[in-house]
């Protein structure tokens, strides 16, 4: 809730700077011509959200876009609307003009669907699964409609042989059983340097045991239930692949015994995984982490870019020149160091390959509601003078 409350704060100042960058002067190789540049509303904005963060996830696109001066249509996720309703009614209550946000619930093809299709709809910004970005991509098309996509991710966190164990192990929980893995940059895939691979594992083990599952409203509870039941039974699905292609579930996999009801699973540990298993290519939205081992930082490289993905990954060492090159081998619009998943409003949100393209929050989450105009003026009194002028009557 705080999040959301900061980005609306965010990006009302930004509404009102931009105003100051307004008519921004473009030098130009000839005296006789003035050029500047208006940054427009985009228009109509058709806005998709998924059920994860559904509140979150609709403001990085609903205070941007209203910030640019669009007028917005919202399809919250049929499985988390009700959030997003509340926020309609709060804009009702401070007074925003009837039509400038509409909120339309409903089922994807149904009620999103028609946005990407729609010739009065000028663009359409989308937060959730591949498979559905590029439906949207393709009906958009049609209409040479602009597209930013957010789509999912198989994240990687290395993990070198220089670090405090502990202090690793704890982000690497963070990084994947935050929210019960249901985060679109999720450090699912776990890389570990094999001289402290063992001793990583045993430390993950102990803290893994030690994470409160539970209703979410029970104080400390740290790992809440999944979504829903057919979340709950996709998870599932994905470790006994796991395990029938042959990888060890190490810790986890099944639905905690003090809990009898509820989509709850437990934190799960996945090793012996090799690269051409399901759990090691594919999303699985849910707090189950692959693991691996590697020898070298070039390995280490090779594998954290082995996914069609690129949404995010994150490096943990305490060497800061290592570090900085990984940040630069990376094939991802996010790069963590020392940690992951801290997400700050100021900073650009939003990945490469198949997670996506176009960039959230920041100067860049308002670019995305934005179209450029230039404004060139011819400013001498001479004549054009590149054609032959008739003789005069
Ligand atoms: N990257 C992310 O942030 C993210 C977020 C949520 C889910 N996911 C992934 O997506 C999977 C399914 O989650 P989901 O159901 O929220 O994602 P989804 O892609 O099915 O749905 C996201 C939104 O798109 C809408 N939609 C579905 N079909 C549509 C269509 N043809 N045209 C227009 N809109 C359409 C849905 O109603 C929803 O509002 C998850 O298991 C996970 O792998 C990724
Ligand atoms: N740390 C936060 N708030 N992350 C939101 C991630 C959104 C993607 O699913």
């Amino acid at each position: 809730m705080e999040d959301a409350a900061v980005c609306f704060e965010y990006y009302a100042d930004l509404a009102e700077s931009l105003d100051e960058k307004q008519r921004s002067p473009i030098s130009l190789p000839m005296e006789n011509f003035k050029s500047h540049i208006l940054k427009e509303p985009i228009g109509v904005v058709g806005l998709i959200t998924p059920w994860n963060y559904p509140l979150l996830m609709a403001t990085w696109k609903v205070a941007p876009s209203l910030a640019a001066g669009c007028t917005a249509v919202l399809k919250p996720s049929e499985l988390a609307s009700l959030t997003c309703l509340e926020l309609g009614a709060i804009c009702i209550e401070v007074g925003l003009p009837p039509g400038v946000l509409n909120i339309i619930t409903g089922l994807g093809p149904e009620a999103g669907g028609p946005l990407s299709s729609h010739p009065h709809v000028d663009k359409v910004a989308f937060t959730g699964s591949t498979e559905t970005g590029k439906r949207i991509m393709t009906a958009a098309a049609q209409m040479v409609k602009p597209v930013s996509l957010e789509l999912g991710g198989k994240s990687p966190l290395i993990v070198f042989d220089d670090v405090d164990i502990d202090k690793a192990v704890e982000w690497a929980m963070f990084g994947i059983f935050a929210n019960a893995g249901q985060v679109c940059s999720a450090t699912s895939r776990l890389l570990l340097h094999e001289k402290i691979a063992k001793q990583f594992l045993d430390r993950l083990v102990a803290w893994a045991k030690n994470i409160k599952v539970s209703d979410p409203l029970e104080e400390g509870c740290r790992l809440g239930s999944v979504v829903s039941e057919g979340q709950y039974e996709k998870i599932k699905k994905f470790i006994s692949t796991a395990r029938s292609e042959g990888a060890t579930i190490l810790y986890g996999g099944a639905r905690p015994q003090h809990l009898g009801r509820g989509f709850f699973i437990e934190p799960t540990i996945i090793t012996d995984v090799s690269t051409s298993m399901q759990i090691w290519r594919e999303e699985v939205f849910g707090p189950v982490v692959c693991v691996k081992e590697f020898r070298t930082e070039s390995e280490a490289v090779e594998l954290a870019n082995d996914t069609h993905y690129g949404l995010a990954g994150a490096v943990i060492s305490n060497d800061e020149e290592r570090c900085e090159r990984i940040s630069k081998a990376l094939h991802s619009g996010i790069v963590w160091i020392n940690c992951s998943q801290p997400t700050f409003v100021q900073a650009p949100w939003g990945g490469n390959k198949r997670s996506g393209f176009g960039r959230e929050l920041g100067q860049w989450g308002l670019d995305n509601y934005l179209t450029v105009k230039q404004v060139t003026k011819y400013c001498s009194d001479e004549p054009w003078g590149w054609y032959q002028p008739p003789s005069k009557l």
